[in-house]
């Protein structure tokens, strides 16, 4: 599956225009996690569809989400753009950035500087780069090109070996570890277990995907993570904000 969006997505980049330049506000993802407003930071993302899940969310409004998470006191919001599989777009993130006071996060797949370029110029706080999909050396490209725009990056990781690998030549602020496998999507939140032991202690840790109910977010933040990005949960529950506070477990039932 990987591939085929991969395919994909290189035929979009050969078209891809870049848009003017938006002026607005810019807040730091990486302070945002460094100090979440609860015991762990929550990036919760908006995405409309995911080829696993099929829709997520019928009425899919990126104003609503966003104001809703605002509210509910996220510490960042992701933003998928990717068009042909998770039914997003560059304005959904246009959007939510000149709506709320939050870092965004642009959710995509980066195979291309182009894509960075284009992520600065729509107003994103900062990119994902996964490294499942890049090279060493394109991984550390697009890094520093980031940081130098003045992106913060989240690098995303799901396999031990992957993560041993690219720790020799790039040593990232910000890790997440994917517990979905991005070929089979299975997810298991185990993953987070298994890699945390060896991420760096100066690298702020984000278990990524797969996590549903309070007990799952108590069970990553035992095995290290200091962050969770949640999508699903959120665009399933009756109304995202709610799904926030649930997952924090400061709802009964509802
Ligand atoms: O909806 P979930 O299981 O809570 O997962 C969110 C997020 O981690 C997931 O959307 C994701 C993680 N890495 C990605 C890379 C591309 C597309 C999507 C993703």
């Amino acid at each position: 599956m990987l591939t085929k969006i991969v395919e994909k997505k290189k035929h979009e980049v050969a078209r891809l225009e870049l848009p003017q330049l938006r002026n607005v506000p810019k807040y730091s993802f990486y302070e945002a996690l460094m100090s979440p407003k609860r015991s762990l930071g929550v990036i919760a993302e908006m995405k409309k569809a995911s080829p696993s899940k099929g829709v997520l969310k019928e009425n899919f409004s990126p104003i609503d989400i966003g104001a809703d998470y605002e509210k509910a006191g996220v510490d960042c919001i992701s933003v998928l753009t990717d068009q042909s599989f998770f039914k997003g777009s560059t304005l959904d993130l246009i959007t939510v950035k000149e709506l709320t006071q939050v870092p965004v996060l642009r959710k995509d797949f980066i195979i291309d500087r182009l894509q960075i370029e284009e992520s600065v110029r729509i107003g994103a706080d900062a990119i994902l780069l996964i490294a499942e999909i890049l090279t060493d050396d394109k991984l550390l490209l697009f890094y520093n090109e980031a940081t130098d725009k003045g992106l913060d990056v989240l690098v995303e990781v799901h396999s031990l070996e992957r993560l041993f690998q690219l720790l020799q030549t790039l040593s990232p602020k910000i890790i997440g570890v994917n517990n979905r496998n991005l070929q089979t999507f299975e997810t298991n939140i185990k993953t987070t277990k298994q890699l945390a032991e060896h991420i760096p202690d100066n690298s702020l840790l984000v278990s990524e995907s797969g996590i549903l109910t309070h007990e799952d977010l108590k069970e990553v933040a035992e095995y290290g993570a200091n962050a969770v990005l949640v999508g699903e949960a959120f665009m399933k529950d009756i109304s995202p904000g709610v799904g926030v506070k649930r997952l924090f477990g400061e709802l009964e039932h509802v």
